[in-house]
């Protein structure tokens, strides 16, 4: 990054710091490669010269608002400068044409009020302070100007403030090109006022946000040739469905089970709901209430807010029964069978839940017993039925309710769609992209697989066109200046995607039925074995490590091959289609012959690429 400058005794520079992450000092001596520097809080300090960064003495003292122009581009001067404008209540900053946000953690509506939205409006961009509202408007001007399709892009990590940031681009552009004086809710009042119930279905505490959106989200919202807001889609994708049925302490599940539990008592009554702490969806987690989140009142929000985006009285209903029945059906526990491998409904508690279960769901008590306990196989002369032994009917359990849930959502998603409305002729439109930031835990799965591809393909955007451009700008401009650096991140994106890459061996996995994740890993294991983005961590049997750009991180292969089958259950499916309740038969509408007939996995991975291409397809990306 940036020129290495001469570094010489007497040399302000920064130093890692083990709390800090970087202090200024001076340098004392040099012998060799080794520099020793006596920092600001009194330290002295001996480091490598590559560790060692030249401070900028001359920086303004409120920082710069575009980081182009400081004049050591490198990780300290740029946090340096992040850190002078936060202290100064300035939260956005450029990079050139990109914004980055700092969170606040506090209201500033002095910053997104109207009068702030007047001010922007067809300001040229860079005339004003860093703003979210004019990375808006150079959207919203290109398309109408040069009827450019743009898509915006909000990532970053967990409580970054991705969403707050989507809902201020929202709210500008709704500004921009919304209708003054129509009758009824306008398109964009639509799309700001669905936030609320996607949120109450989507969204989850965990450690890092107590609203953290477990869901990826493309907003596309279409212009007519005016200029005014005429459609507008929600797109979302990969919902984390394992939160359904499995939670740790300080997490909680998705936010509508508590609203539900903290319901009016007739409701409660009406779905047979008891303390959120009864249910073993919830209580895995100590933590059943959230400081600043009043569950009781939440209920009756979200009740409110899906009137406005058109889920009418009756949906409603039924959407609750759903979500209670998925309570109920995870307190149905199995305790060993008479005979060997098979399983019985455990006690009467157990039997309540599912009794209850099923009269919510309106399907036949009997079936989803059996539904739970056994399974079908179809060979090509007989349907033979298995028994489950109890930590299989507990997997299938908790199948049933993932399916459930995550179906839930979907239809809530696509009725959102449908009152708001599309506009089949819009010919303009500006995507919003709400995408999760780079992730690397001390556990990672298949999800963070997914999301770390998602943003090995959005730096290899930035990559092609974000540097390419600027530095074709800079010849054009005959500027002198040195390369910016940038890792090609191509080889990544071929051990992921490519023909014979992760995903389509992983998808060869799911299809044959004695693969299990050490033969995976084994395979993964084989094939890479030359590959620079690869490893095998030394020890282990199932891990394996993906170089990213952003670093590597090691997955733990266990759950590949459940987690990327997005398949339903055939005695599942059958079992809620018949249910009586038109809204739950609905949730799983019979398949089409041809599709029921060939195997009903659907990989998930590969549709998660498809996705990525769509999303940015044609778009030009903030
Ligand atoms: N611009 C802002 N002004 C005020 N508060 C903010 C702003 N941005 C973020 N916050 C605060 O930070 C919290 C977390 O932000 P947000 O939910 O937008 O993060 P996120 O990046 O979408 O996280 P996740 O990926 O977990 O969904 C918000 O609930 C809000 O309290």
């Amino acid at each position: 990054m940036g020129t290495p400058a001469n570094i010489i005794v007497g040399s302000h520079v920064w130093v890692e710091d083990p709390t800090l992450a970087w202090i200024d000092g001076e340098v004392l001596s040099i012998k060799n490669n080794e520099v020793h520097v006596q920092t600001s809080n009194g330290k002295k300090v001996t480091t490598d010269r590559s560790k060692v960064f030249p401070k900028d003495m001359e920086a303004p003292p409120g920082g710069v608002d575009d980081m182009t122009r400081l004049s050591y581009l490198h990780e300290p001067g740029v946090l340096q400068n992040l850190a002078t404008r936060y202290e100064l209540n300035e939260i956005y900053t450029y990079t050139g044409s990109i914004l980055i946000a700092v969170n606040p953690f506090q209201r500033l509506p002095h910053l997104y009020d109207t009068h702030m939205m007047e001010q922007y409006k067809g300001a040229d961009f860079g005339e004003l302070s860093p703003h979210v509202f004019a990375i808006a408007d150079v959207a919203y001007r290109e398309m109408i100007n040069e009827g450019k399709n743009n898509s915006i892009l909000v990532s970053g990590e967990s409580g970054a403030g991705k969403t707050e940031t989507t809902k201020m681009l929202m709210r500008y552009l709704a500004h921009l090109g919304g209708r003054s004086g129509v009758e009824g809710r306008t398109v964009e009042q639509q799309v700001l006022e669905s936030n609320p119930v996607l949120e109450a279905f989507g969204n989850a505490k965990t450690v890092r946000n107590n609203n953290s959106s477990r869901f990826g989200k493309f907003v596309e919202i279409q212009f007519d040739k005016t200029g005014r807001i005429s459609g507008a889609a929600i797109r979302t994708y990969l919902l984390e469905r394992s939160r359904v049925c499995q939670i740790n302490t300080p997490e909680r599940n998705y936010h509508c089970f508590y609203f539900l539990c903290a319901a009016p008592h007739e409701d409660t009554q009406r779905y047979k709901l008891a303390d959120a702490r009864s249910f073993h969806y919830l209580n895995q987690s100590s933590c059943i209430e959230v400081e600043g989140i009043n569950d009781a009142e939440e209920y009756l929000a979200t009740r409110r807010a899906m009137d406005i985006v058109g889920i009418n009285e009756e949906e409603q209903e039924a959407i609750f029964r759903v979500v209670a029945a998925v309570l109920h059906i995870g307190n149905i526990n199995f305790a060993k069978g008479k005979e060997v491998d098979s399983s019985v409904i455990q006690d009467d508690n157990s039997r309540f839940h599912l009794n209850t279960a099923s009269e919510l769901l309106e399907c036949d008590c009997n079936n989803l017993e059996k539904a739970l306990i056994t399974r079908e196989i179809v060979t090509p002369e007989e349907i033979i039925t298995r028994t489950l032994d109890p930590e299989s009917a507990l997997a299938s359990r908790d199948a049933l309710a993932k399916t459930i849930y995550s179906r839930l959502f979907d239809w809530i998603v696509e009725k959102i769609n449908v009152s708001i409305g599309q506009d089949p002729n819009s010919k303009q439109l500006i995507g919003v992209l709400d995408i999760y930031g780079f992730e690397s835990f001390k556990i990672n799965s298949f999800e963070q697989l997914c999301i770390n591809y998602t943003n090995e393909k959005l730096q290899q955007h930035f990559n092609q066109h974000v540097f390419k451009m600027e530095q074709e700008e800079y010849t054009r401009e005959e500027i002198n200046w040195s390369y910016i650096e940038f890792v090609d991140n191509q080889d990544v994106l071929d051990l992921i995607e490519k023909k014979g890459g992760l995903i389509a061996l992983l998808d060869e996995a799911c299809m044959f039925p004695r693969s299990t994740h050490e033969t995976f890993a084994q395979k993964l294991y084989t094939t890479f074995k030359n590959n620079k983005r690869f490893v095998k961590p030394k020890l282990s049997r199932t891990d394996f490590t993906v170089v990213h750009y952003a670093g590597d991180v090691t997955y733990q292969a266990d759950h590949f091959l459940d987690k990327n089958k997005d398949y339903v259950v055939a005695e599942h499916q059958d079992l809620l289609n018949a249910s009586s309740c038109p809204f739950v038969a609905s949730l799983f509408p019979t398949l089409p012959e041809e599709s029921s007939k060939s195997s009903k996995f659907s990989s998930i991975g590969s549709r998660f690429k498809a996705a990525t291409s769509v999303s940015h397809g044609d778009l030009e990306l903030y």
